[in-house]
């Protein structure tokens, strides 16, 4: 898969021309922008894998570019270049949701350096890892459904791999070689999702400065992937069904119709057919989704897929920088007796601690930790942890809990507590914050809340 280009935002054509050869120079692909505005249309015509952008330019500055990033493509990194000495440029540009900042003059090595450390990779993975027969099945209908043009509904459990799937069926796909989209209707505001989906023009609503092209018209002659669509509302679930029936869509505050040529994979970890039944989802959506539909096994009913899946982990965050440990014959057998509730991403978390816990070359049993309340009927209350954040009430400990994974789990509820408050309680900044996805945030509230865990009350309300 290709890699995403840089998108490089600066007015002084010099220091534009020296960041850009300084990125190609190091073998990134880079395109540029004077301002704000060019750089949003840029956006719309190619997807980007990171912003580098000034602070102040005209029309349209750095400040509102970032604004536009965080509510269009909130998982889009931005580093935003601030001016020598200007200390408060660098703290908004840390509070209105910027990943990280790079104060003028600075070196290109530095420049580099943030760079590599922050843009999006581009899943180097060579689709799914499937050794179970389970999978195997998944994997050989997810071929052939590729070829044919027929809108696909993977269902399954959260962290099942749906998005790696649909992406699979996207590169199996005569339409490889076009733009795959994803969109995460769970993670975008219910009041911005439609502009996002379809687009709007200049002016069309206080805060639309420049015209934008939805999500839709950049999946044009590729894939897009509607992701967590049993979240979508019920006013939008109506013109979500008639672009769809139409196969064109109009922009917001626009009179022009632009005929689609995109084909749809939509996601769901609920059962659609019951949100239908309790008048939740749209039933004339949910069969015009549900044309060829696929369900995702959770990995406890795959477990020959565990010893590879691990080890793949282990290689992904390993980035060839140094070799992948081995898995110990204990380790694996209690990975594959655990129950696995969150799935590869569950799975994918225990990796990462085992490969900070583990000595030497091989991760035995005892690195392996596990998420709290995994390994029993999740209840509330059943919290192993016990996070004393100064002031906070106490979350519960349960007895007999692991230390090292209760400390893990303290930190983590500590990191997410404070973020979220120097964020004022706003979950996408938080998680810009943290360096995580707002999905991950909210999949690690999730699981706190499943251990019997609550956010201080003051946080909870603006969440809820
Ligand atoms: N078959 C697989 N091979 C390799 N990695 C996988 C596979 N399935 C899932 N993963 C990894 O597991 C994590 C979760 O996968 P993904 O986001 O696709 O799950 P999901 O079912 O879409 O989750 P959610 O319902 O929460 O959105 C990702 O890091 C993904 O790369």
């Amino acid at each position: 898969m290709s890699e995403l280009p840089i998108l490089v935002v600066e007015d002084d054509a010099d220091l534009r021309e020296a960041i850009v050869e300084t990125l190609m120079a190091h073998g990134l692909t880079v395109i540029e922008a004077a301002d704000g505005e060019t750089a949003i249309e840029a956006m719309g015509r190619q997807p980007v894998g990171m912003v580098v952008t000034d602070v102040q330019m005209a029309p349209m500055d750095g400040r509102a570019l970032l604004a536009h990033v965080r509510s269009h493509h909130p998982e889009l990194p931005v580093v935003m270049m601030t001016a020598y000495g200007t200390v408060e440029q660098a703290v908004d540009a840390m509070r209105g949701g910027a990943t990280d900042y790079l104060m003028k003059p600075f070196e290109a090595e530095g420049l580099v350096e943030m760079v590599e450390r922050h843009r999006l990779q581009p899943e180097a993975d060579g689709g799914p890892v499937a050794e179970d027969p389970a999978s195997l099945r998944v994997l050989e209908l997810a071929r052939r459904v590729a070829d044919s043009e027929a809108t696909v509904l993977l269902c399954g459990e959260s962290g099942t791999g749906k998005e790696v799937y649909a992406r699979y069926v996207h590169d199996c796909s005569p339409r490889r070689d076009q733009a795959f989209v994803a969109i995460n209707c769970a993670a975008i505001p219910e009041n911005m999702l439609e502009a996002v989906l379809f687009g709007y023009e200049k002016g069309a609503f206080t805060g639309a400065q420049a015209a934008h092209p939805g999500k839709f018209e950049q999946a044009q002659g590729g894939t897009l992937l509607l992701d967590e669509i049993s979240e979508m509302d019920l006013s939008l679930q109506a013109k979500l069904l008639r672009v769809l029936q139409e196969r064109e869509v109009e922009r917001l505050g626009g009179r022009r119709t632009i005929e689609l040529d995109v084909r749809v994979i939509a996601t769901t970890n609920r059962d659609l057919a019951a949100a239908v039944r309790e008048g939740q989802f749209r039933e004339d959506l949910y069969y015009r989704l549900n044309v060829f539909p696929v369900r995702l096994p959770p990995l406890r009913e795959r477990l020959d897929d565990i010893p590879a899946l691990a080890r793949h982990l282990l290689q992904r965050h390993c980035r060839g920088e140094r070799p992948a440990p081995a898995l110990s014959g204990t380790a694996e057998a209690r990975l594959l007796a655990h129950a696995w509730p969150g799935n590869i991403r569950e799975l994918d978390n225990v990796m990462q601690r085992a490969l900070i816990l583990a000595d030497g070359d091989t991760i035995g049993a005892e690195a392996l930790h596990f998420e709290p309340g995994a390994d029993m009927p999740v209840s509330a209350g059943s919290g192993e942890m016990s996070p004393p954040v100064s002031g906070e009430p106490a979350p519960s400990a349960a007895a007999g809990s692991n230390g090292l994974d209760d400390a893990l789990k303290q930190r983590e509820y500590r990191l997410i507590v404070d973020a979220l408050r120097s964020e004022g309680g706003s979950r996408k900044q938080a998680a810009a914050r943290l360096g995580i996805s707002p999905r991950t945030l909210r999949y690690k509230m999730a699981r706190l809340r499943e251990a019997g865990i609550e956010l201080p009350r003051d946080l909870g309300a603006k969440l809820a």
